[in-house]
């Protein structure tokens, strides 16, 4: 039975797994002629409002891959640092080895005053995380292929002491159609989903689980035949519980 899930308003949200999502995304770039950093860009900004809420002035620490996820998270530091927030953006690689989306994201963000350290800067993990307010994980989601290895691996182990941490889309390292962690996970306080819930959200250690807009049309989840009804009526997110 597909776990579901329901908006705090009681309305039902279909789950789906890492392989629908990709689908949602194709259809979405490929069919209707949405674009990937069209999407980023609503998952960046709501990944920023809901960072600069929990970090209440604090300082925000934004930890980045090269992926999709990365590209969401480099894009909220931008929004961060826009509106005056002390943002510091760690990369799991080096700066000029990002692509794609990732990588256009870092070029805007180096317009703003965010510090950006790469990789090859990273040293002691923790000593980036020590003092945050909010560490933002967006290392790694539903393209989890594996234990989490590397970098991205040794900051998440350091995200443990971190205060708080909001995840974008999935926790790093958990499979977001299983739930399950083969190797360390993000063990997060918030969880920002995309467009609509991976299965795999319903098994793991998620914390309080919210939905972001990222301006998906309907007409996507009809042709892929997902019986979709809108969650969010006019707002950019609403919180998700399981549906029992
Ligand atoms: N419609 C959607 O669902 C959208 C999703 N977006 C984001 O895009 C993500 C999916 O993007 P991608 O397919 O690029 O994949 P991800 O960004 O989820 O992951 C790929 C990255 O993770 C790294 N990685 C994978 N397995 C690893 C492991 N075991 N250890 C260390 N690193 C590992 C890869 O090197 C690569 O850098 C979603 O989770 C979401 O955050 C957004 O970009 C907008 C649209
Ligand atoms: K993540």
């Amino acid at each position: 039975m597909t776990p579901q899930f329901e908006t705090t308003a009681g309305v039902a949200v279909p789950a789906v797994t890492a392989e629908q999502m990709r689908e949602v995304d194709r259809v979405a770039v490929d069919e209707i002629g949405l674009a990937l950093l069209q999407m980023m860009e609503h998952a960046g900004r709501n990944l920023a409002e809901v960072a600069r809420e929990v970090a209440d002035g604090g300082r925000i620490v934004v930890l980045a891959g090269d992926g999709g996820n990365g590209g969401g998270g480099i894009c909220a530091a931008r929004h961060l640092a826009n509106g005056g927030a002390d943002v510091t953006l760690v990369l799991d690689r080096d700066a000029d080895e990002l692509t794609g989306a990732a990588a256009r994201q870092r070029r805007v963000l180096a317009a703003t005053d965010a510090t950006i350290v790469s990789e090859s800067d990273v040293g002691n993990a923790g000593e980036h995380l020590r003092d945050a307010a909010v560490v933002v994980d967006a290392l790694v989601g539903y393209g989890l292929s594996g234990a989490l290895r590397g970098t991205a691996a040794t900051l998440v182990e350091a995200t443990a002491d971190a205060a708080h941490v909001v995840s974008l889309d999935v926790p790093s390292g958990v499979d977001a159609t299983t739930g399950d962690a083969p190797g360390v996970a993000v063990d997060p306080d918030v969880s920002l989903t995309l467009a609509l819930p991976k299965t795999g959200l319903a098994e793991a250690a998620v914390g309080d689980l919210l939905l972001a807009d990222i301006g998906i049309p309907r007409g996507v989840y009809d042709t892929l035949g997902i019986d979709y009804t809108d969650p969010f009526a006019g707002a950019r997110r609403v919180w998700l519980r399981n549906r029992t």
